[in-house]
């Protein structure tokens, strides 16, 4: 078994605390992402983890082995831990084959830096020097080179973020099938939520040094800790309410809640913007909005709506399949609204 598990970690950069109690489990064989704002110690943790960064306290082992209490230290080289940097670092003068085998047993340097090169969807590319490649390219070539070994954790500190959209959406994809394929299991950091959602199966929120939320993307998006984490997940329709028990009280009539609240509140529900269904006719539970702007996306349209009615938040989101010219529009809830609070710690 190879499931990373850290308790309350903490780290420093001198006399600076950066992470302040960090939880943190990733099972077997899975793919997990930290998202974060900049400067929020992700990087920090991942050093951690490899074993560049001391741990002031706290516990972060791998399988059944501890690689750092705060007292004792596994040395990095012993900790069977793939890292793959920003910019993936490859060695200049060294071919692709050379990269990929380096740190190998001479004896198992070729077959496995082209089983890798294939893996990745490089074959016949082995000879070329890193500057003779693409920086997708170059990217694969240090994720294979951070599997020859075969880790039984692979991290990857923002591995995509210097490439072009359309490259990384179709690199994350591909990195993500080449891990589940080889059932490493992985720490992909990264800002950018997008890139979190689509290649994790558990995303840990991390906010100011500790890990605020840790849930499955389709969880984390619909039922977010709080209205920072609901912001950050995506565009968010906050919508003041009375909670209670299972229901709310709000502009769009009785909604009904993802969980029980308990005793009666103020506080606003989350509705993100696929929730609202846009009608032409006005209805019971519908409120009367006024199109402020519809913008084309590609796959869908982003709308701005004002609503007309008291206790709703001056703009509302929604995202439809069709343009809405400018005009009139009756808004309607679908689905379970999900209350959430202001967060009570610091952001950053
Ligand atoms: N070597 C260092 N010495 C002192 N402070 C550092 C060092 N490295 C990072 N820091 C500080 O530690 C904090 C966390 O940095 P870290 O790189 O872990 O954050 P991050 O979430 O990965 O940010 P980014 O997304 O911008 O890379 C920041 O305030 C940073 O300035």
């Amino acid at each position: 078994m190879s499931g990373l598990t850290i308790t309350d970690l903490h780290a420093a950069h001198g006399r600076t605390p950066i992470l302040q109690g960090v939880e943190l489990a990733v099972p077997d064989g899975a793919l997990a992402c930290v998202l974060g704002p900049s400067g929020c110690g992700k990087s920090t943790l991942l050093r951690v983890v490899a074993g560049f960064h001391p741990a002031r306290r706290g516990h972060v082992a791998l399988g059944d082995t501890v690689l750092d209490d705060g007292r004792g230290r596994l040395p990095a080289e012993r900790r069977r831990i793939g890292y793959v940097p920003q910019d993936g670092a490859l060695f200049p003068h060294l071919t692709v084959a050379a990269n990929i085998g380096f740190g190998l047993p001479r004896a198992l340097r070729r077959d496995r830096s082209d089983e890798l090169l294939s893996l990745v969807g490089l074959s016949g590319l082995g000879r070329r020097h890193p500057h003779q490649l693409s920086g997708g390219q170059q990217q694969r070539v240090a994720l294979a080179r951070a599997l020859a070994p075969r880790p039984e954790l692979l991290l990857l500190d923002e591995p995509f973020a210097a490439l072009d959209a359309a490259l990384r959406t179709d690199l994350r994809a591909e990195v993500a099938a080449t891990l589940r394929a080889a059932g490493t299991t992985a720490v992909l950091v990264t800002h950018d939520q997008d890139e979190a959602l689509s290649f994790a199966d558990t995303i840990a929120v991390m906010r100011a040094g500790r890990i605020v939320q840790q849930a499955a993307p389709q969880d984390l998006y619909r039922e977010p800790a709080d209205t920072a984490v609901a912001r950050f997940l995506g565009e968010a329709n906050l919508v003041p309410a009375r909670i209670e028990g299972l229901q709310a009280d709000t502009a769009f009539g009785i909604l009904k809640l993802t969980a029980n609240a308990g005793a009666a509140r103020r506080g606003p529900v989350l509705l993100r913007p696929r929730q609202l269904r846009l009608s032409v006719t006005p209805g019971p539970g519908k409120v009367r909005t006024r199109i402020h702007r519809c913008h084309f996306r590609g796959s869908d349209h982003r709308v701005e709506l004002a609503p007309e009615s008291r206790g709703l938040p001056s703009v509302l989101i929604a995202y439809t399949d069709t343009a809405w010219p400018p005009g009139e529009a009756y808004v309607e809830v679908d689905g379970l609204a999900h209350p959430v609070d202001e967060p009570t710690e610091p952001l950053l």
